[in-house]
């Protein structure tokens, strides 16, 4: 069903070409994945995986080892001799030493710098210098030195020979089959890759996941990368790998091992879902954190709170009305890798803040997705607090996302600092804090395409939204947009009150009303996955939303944004378009509406825009013009805290007592296309012939039925 072709019913709009529609995001996955790259490096990849297949090739042979080559199709390969059947499920490492080994040479500097650049991939060290040079001093064997005398020794670096030296060009991921016969992960986790069908590694993961998986001591990391790239199967292969090594190494230990943490139910329900598609059959068990589970030892920390505002649909929902006593015989939750929310753990290991934090000792991974944001002063206290709780001194963490603030930064590392000062840990003995940034950071992806519309006035967006959606009324718009797209809001209140506007405009033809929904954190947790369900499915075509969606989900083939809104920061804008064009598809459309009121808080997202059509190399047709970027006016940085906090003024929900609150906000900011004047006509018209009828009944039940002209006017 073209859903395009029923919302524009039979109008005259010219079909479009197959060849537009076969880049929409919607019509499936693209061709590479990849953002950033060059002929030059298409080639010498090829070159260098095909050395290494020559090399996988020649030892295959040697050792006579049947189909083992777990990426050829979606087909399980045949069972080993060397891994029976029954290890699959505790997928033994050592079975491994059978399979297909690499015996390729390393990439040398020159190749890993010209690959590296050429996806934009860059990695520094971000430690202080001094502990960088003691390293690698250490490393030397010249350990006889003191450190004062080092120090003494140590030359004054200017701040480019600093970047210079911070700067490291580690072997990138050239295949996925590499991950198997390179860096040998288990085989049952790499055919669950191979299932997936992806073929050529983003950026993001051809960068970090030799750095997590490599010889050398895993890092901490701090990872920039483009919204869509892949970030989840960055760590989550990583972090399975590293659990089933551990299961094989120590059987008998058990218990959580690593958390992954994210700022929406969504997001985290999103990263379980991917994470039981590559866990399947390893031993390993994925789960999401939901209320009434045990999760820690001690006794009954884990008391449950029915006002919490991140409930969720819990399995175990009679746990709720479990009095504390019989709560404290809830079996633990055995699983290996737990995936919450921040608040709903830390309510969890302290029992709701009413005792301290409970511990999670054998955790050695921890995940923050959407970093900045679970950093950020809306979650910091509850991030930080799941941190120190995680006391085992090999714990690695891993900061993830598309956008990344420096005071992000420096909180990470003096928190790594202050970690390490707790555990007495030497500033030699530490391994490294990387950042790994793709692309430019804070950057929108480059392969969507971006209309900056300025509307004037709330009608005049809703104006240009229902053109949108009947694009028969809109032969001025050079917009095409079509369903599946997003539309996002600043608020609650505007989210709901544009759903209602909107509701009755697809025609009955086309679904109507059910084709557009709300999605919003006032809505129950069924409500809400309900709603995620049939969008996915694709029974919802449009669905309005707040920035709850702005981050991490993906919904694969959406083929727009509308900023109804504008958002609160250039960093939000970057997340919110980056619903559209993942995984390297082309042909999304980022539209932003913008009124006089936004007209201060514009510039940030027109340079973003700007910056993004750089990447591209889009030059020529740009949609910013110098000229705009020079007349719009800069923010003070007061006021961009306070936009960030809580959005355009005159558009924030308005404390209004519930009799008063219709839900549409202020006055000037009504979601309605009509004038105010326009709306007293209506209504007093609908008084009217309301008040007619009534007596016209009146008048019947009386036998006495009045002059149908005659109505006395308005009540
Ligand atoms: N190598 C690959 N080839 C093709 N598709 C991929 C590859 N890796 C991941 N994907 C797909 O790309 C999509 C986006 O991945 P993911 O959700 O992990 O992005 P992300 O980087 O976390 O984005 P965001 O910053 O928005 O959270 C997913 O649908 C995923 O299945």
């Amino acid at each position: 069903m073209d859903a395009f072709r029923l919302l524009t019913r039979s109008t005259k709009l010219k079909p479009t070409s197959t060849s537009a529609d076969s880049r929409l995001p919607s019509t499936g996955k693209a061709a590479n994945p990849q953002l950033f790259r060059t002929a030059e490096t298409d080639e010498l990849e090829a070159k260098n995986g095909k050395k290494r297949k020559r090399a996988a090739a020649a030892q295959q042979d040697e050792e006579d080892v049947p189909d083992l080559d777990f990426f050829s199709s979606n087909k399980r390969p045949a069972t080993s001799v060397a891994e029976p059947a029954a290890a699959t499920e505790e997928d033994a490492v050592s079975a491994s030493v059978q399979d297909v080994s690499d015996e390729a040479e390393p990439m040398d500097e020159v190749q890993r710098r010209t690959i590296l650049n050429s996806h934009k991939i860059k990695v520094t060290d971000m430690r202080d210098l001094e502990d960088i040079q003691t390293q690698s001093e250490s490393t030397k064997d010249s350990k006889k030195k003191s450190k004062k005398s080092k120090k003494e020794q140590a030359p004054v670096l200017s701040k480019k020979e600093q970047k210079r030296a911070r700067r490291l060009f580690p072997e990138p991921l050239i295949n996925f089959k590499e991950l198997r016969s390179k860096y040998k992960i288990s085989s049952r986790l790499a055919e669950n890759v191979a299932e997936q069908g992806f073929t050529v590694p983003t950026e993001v993961q051809l960068g970090t996941l030799p750095l997590l998986l490599g010889e050398s001591s895993e890092p901490d990391l701090l990872i920039v990368a483009p919204t869509g790239s892949g970030k989840t199967l960055s760590f989550l292969i990583p972090v399975i790998n590293k659990i089933v090594r551990h299961h094989h190494s120590n059987p008998d230990e058990h218990g959580i091992f690593s958390i992954v943490v994210a700022p929406t139910k969504e997001l985290a329900s999103q990263i379980v879902n991917e994470g039981r598609k590559l866990v399947a059959g390893t031993g390993v068990k994925i789960t999401l954190m939901k209320k009434g589970m045990r999760i820690s030892d001690s006794g009954d920390a884990d008391v449950l709170d029915e006002k919490s505002d991140e409930s969720s649909g819990s399995e175990d929902e009679n746990a709720d009305s479990k009095p504390t006593k019989e709560r404290a015989n809830i079996p633990l939750t055995k699983s290996d890798i737990l995936v919450t929310t921040p608040l709903m753990l830390v309510n969890a290991l302290s029992a709701n803040r009413t005792t301290t934090m409970a511990t999670l000792p054998l955790v050695r991974s921890l995940v923050m997705d959407e970093a900045d944001v679970l950093l950020d002063p809306l979650f910091r206290e509850q991030t930080l607090d799941i941190w120190k709780a995680c006391s085992h001194p090999d714990l690695r963490v891993g900061l993830w996302s598309a956008t990344m603030g420096s005071n992000i930064e420096d909180l990470t590392k003096s928190t790594i600092k202050e970690r390490q000062e707790e555990l007495g840990q030497k500033p030699s003995e530490p391994h490294a804090l990387l950042r790994l940034v793709v692309g430019l950071k804070d950057s929108a992806i480059p392969n969507i395409d971006h209309k900056l519309v300025y509307a004037a006035t709330e009608q005049g967006k809703l104006l240009g939204l229902r053109q949108l959606l009947r694009p028969s009324a809109a032969s001025a718009s050079d917009i095409r947009l079509r369903p599946p797209f997003l539309i996002f809001t600043q608020t609650i209140p505007r989210a709901v009150a544009l759903h209602s506007e909107l509701k009755y405009d697809i025609p009955a033809e086309a679904g109507g009303s059910s084709r557009i929904a709300v999605l919003h954190s006032d809505l129950s947790d069924i409500q809400r996955s309900e709603i995620m369900r049939d969008f996915r499915k694709g029974e919802i075509w449009i669905l309005v939303t707040t920035d709850l969606l702005a981050r991490g989900v993906d919904f694969r083939g959406i083929n727009g944004v509308v900023n109804y809104d504008i958002p609160n920061s250039a960093a939000v804008y970057v997340h919110r378009v980056g619903r559209t064009g993942r995984a390297g598809r082309e042909g999304g459309i980022a539209v932003t509406y913008y009124t006089k009121e936004d007209i201060p808080y514009v510039k940030s997202i027109a340079n973003i825009i700007d910056m993004s059509e750089k990447l591209r190399g889009k030059e020529g047709d740009k949609s910013i013009q110098k000229w705009l970027l020079d007349a719009l006016p800069n923010l003070s940085k007061n006021s961009k805290k306070d936009m960030k906090k809580h959005g355009v003024e005159a558009r924030r929900a308005p404390r209004l007592t519930d009799k008063e609150d219709d839900g549409k906000g202020a006055r000037g900011m009504r979601i309605s296309t009509k004038s105010g004047f326009e709306r007293r006509l209506e209504n007093k018209k609908k008084g009217a012939i309301a008040a007619s009828r009534n007596r016209k009944a009146a008048a019947a039940n009386d036998g006495n039925v009045s002059d149908a002209g005659s109505w006395a006017g308005l009540d």
